[in-house]
């Protein structure tokens, strides 16, 4: 069961159910809010750092009124800023964890001067942020703004609505650490300025919980992907690995289907062919010497469990191909770049492609086959209105990149890292994505699996690569993955 991506008004709804469920208070669960935030906070940070938390009355305060606690236990200098009148009442949890901070915090009034601080928290409104902000709420997130400090939103930034851009003040985050699940607003590319990086910690609320809810928003995290892995036995050979057909390459850009190829015989395939042109066989033989290749305009492709189209192909002369291939071929195909680009020139084919066909577009490639869109919630939209009208998958890659299923869902990624923009990152997910399907996984887990893995990958390898990361190197890491994740 995967995590759903519920709205900012049923949160409350959501924390009730999971209450009843699990006999926990709700004093416990902002506990545990809390506790998950310190857990992420004190390793990243030095005690020397300077913590101010910027408190507001609601529950989001609440959760900065425990984190100041805890952190102040775990040595760190922690002030506390409340953005509230006097007079105003708490919620009940905040006031409990007001009550509960040590006497050691130094407790600011709202209109107390700002401090030296080096980090700043923003506990100040949380989802339970509603309509136009009040006039003082706008000038406390200014100041907010104002402030040297390295910036960490707890659950949201304040300001910025569930599921919407802002539309007025909002408080801008170097980090946001949200809680159980992401909000929408906090996956729109629009966002990225207000949002910073994006961290979604568990805080332990019960799957079955999100059951009720009715969203086509998934978000797919590590304890969904073992489950959706083949096992392979000891009696298991090459071919029960698949055999995979990749089709790309043209003069220049033959690095292009080599990436596809290498990436699919780290991911697990046992038989690799590159269909390639024939004046680019050398390079391809010796590119890969753990591939075979054919040069033939209609490959024979009986015996073949995936077929992966486009890295690098070009798309002069392509046309006749590309038909032919999805006439006599439907056991499983992934189509990206080039492949893309021929569609989006001849709009015909849509209707030609197989059911379950997966389709791997960036923002671009995807804006060129719909038409450009207003912003990143209309382009989801049409992806769901595609996938569901053709029953085929949409990939639409970016920061989590957007799984869309014939069947309406739309599943967001949790892996990966801004380093993995670079040459041939791309490439490297067709052909995992591929050999995942070679391998026999449904289309659907095929996708996640591809998805999840690339980013992971992604995720491993900027440890020691930072902004030097290459597209080798994402490949070089896809056999770390399943270490990772443990899986055979
Ligand atoms: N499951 C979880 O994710 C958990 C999350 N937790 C945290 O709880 C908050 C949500 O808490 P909630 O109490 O519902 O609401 P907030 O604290 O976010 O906001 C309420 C305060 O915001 C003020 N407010 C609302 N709208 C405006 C506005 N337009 N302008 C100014 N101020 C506004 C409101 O003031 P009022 O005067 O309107 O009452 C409140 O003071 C969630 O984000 C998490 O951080 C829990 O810890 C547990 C589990
Ligand atoms: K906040």
């Amino acid at each position: 069961m995967m995590i759903k991506i519920v709205k900012g008004d049923q949160i409350k709804a959501l924390d009730r159910l999971h209450l009843s469920l699990s006999g926990q208070s709700s004093i416990e669960l902002m506990e545990r809010a809390a506790q998950s935030f310190c857990d992420w906070f004190i390793p990243n940070h030095a005690q020397t750092e300077v913590v101010s938390i910027w408190c507001g009355a609601g529950n989001n305060g609440g959760d900065g009124f425990a984190i100041a606690r805890i952190l102040s236990r775990k040595g760190f200098t922690v002030e506390v800023k409340c953005c509230f009148e006097n007079s105003t009442k708490l919620s009940d949890d905040a006031q409990r964890n007001f009550e509960r901070l040590p006497e050691i915090i130094r407790v600011r009034p709202l209109d107390d001067h700002v401090n030296k601080s080096t980090v700043l928290i923003d506990a100040f409104l949380g989802v339970g942020f509603r309509g136009a902000l009040k006039e003082s709420a706008v000038e406390i997130i200014e100041k907010m703004n104002r402030h040297s400090a390295k910036k960490i939103s707890v659950d949201i930034p304040s300001g910025l609505p569930s599921e919407e851009l802002p539309s007025g003040a909002v408080f801008l985050a170097d980090v946001t650490v949200s809680f159980a699940q992401p909000k929408l607003s906090l996956l729109l590319p629009e966002n990225e300025a207000v949002v910073g990086e994006l961290v979604v910690l568990d805080i332990g609320v019960f799957l079955e919980v999100y059951e009720g809810f009715d969203t086509d928003f998934y978000y797919i995290t590590r304890k969904d992907i073992p489950e959706k892995h083949h096992r392979f036995g000891r009696f298991s050979h090459k071919g029960d690995f698949g055999k995979v057909m990749l089709m790309g390459g043209s003069l220049g850009k033959m690095g292009a289907i080599l990436l596809t190829g290498k990436s699919a015989l780290r991911t697990g395939s046992g038989l690799l062919q590159l269909n390639i042109d024939k004046d680019q066989n050398l390079i391809a033989q010796v590119g890969l010497t753990e591939a075979m290749t054919t040069v033939d305009e209609k490959p024979d492709l009986s015996g073949i469990d995936a077929l992966g189209i486009g890295p690098g192909w070009g798309t002069e002369n392509r046309l006749e191909k590309l038909e032919y291939v999805l006439e006599n071929f439907s056991r499983g195909i992934v189509l990206d770049a080039d492949a893309l680009n021929l569609i989006s020139k001849n709009e015909k084919l849509l209707l030609k492609l197989p059911a379950n066909t997966i389709l791997t577009p960036h923002l671009k490639e995807f804006d060129r086959l719909v038409g450009s869109s207003e912003n990143q919630l209309e382009r989801w939209q049409k992806a769901k209105e595609l996938a569901m009208e053709l029953r085929i998958i949409i990939v639409l890659k970016g920061a989590n990149t957007l799984i869309n299923l014939p069947d309406g869902r739309q599943l967001f990624n949790s892996t990966g890292n801004h380093y993995m923009a670079t040459a041939g990152s791309g490439d490297v997910l067709t052909g995992m994505i591929t050999s995942f399907l070679g391998q026999g996984y449904s289309p659907e887990n095929a996708a996640i699996c591809g998805v999840y893995h690339h980013g992971l990958a992604g995720e491993i390898a900027s440890k020691s690569k930072r902004r030097g990361l290459i597209a080798g190197d994402l490949i070089q890491t896809i056999p770390d993955t399943y270490i990772e994740l443990g899986i055979k």
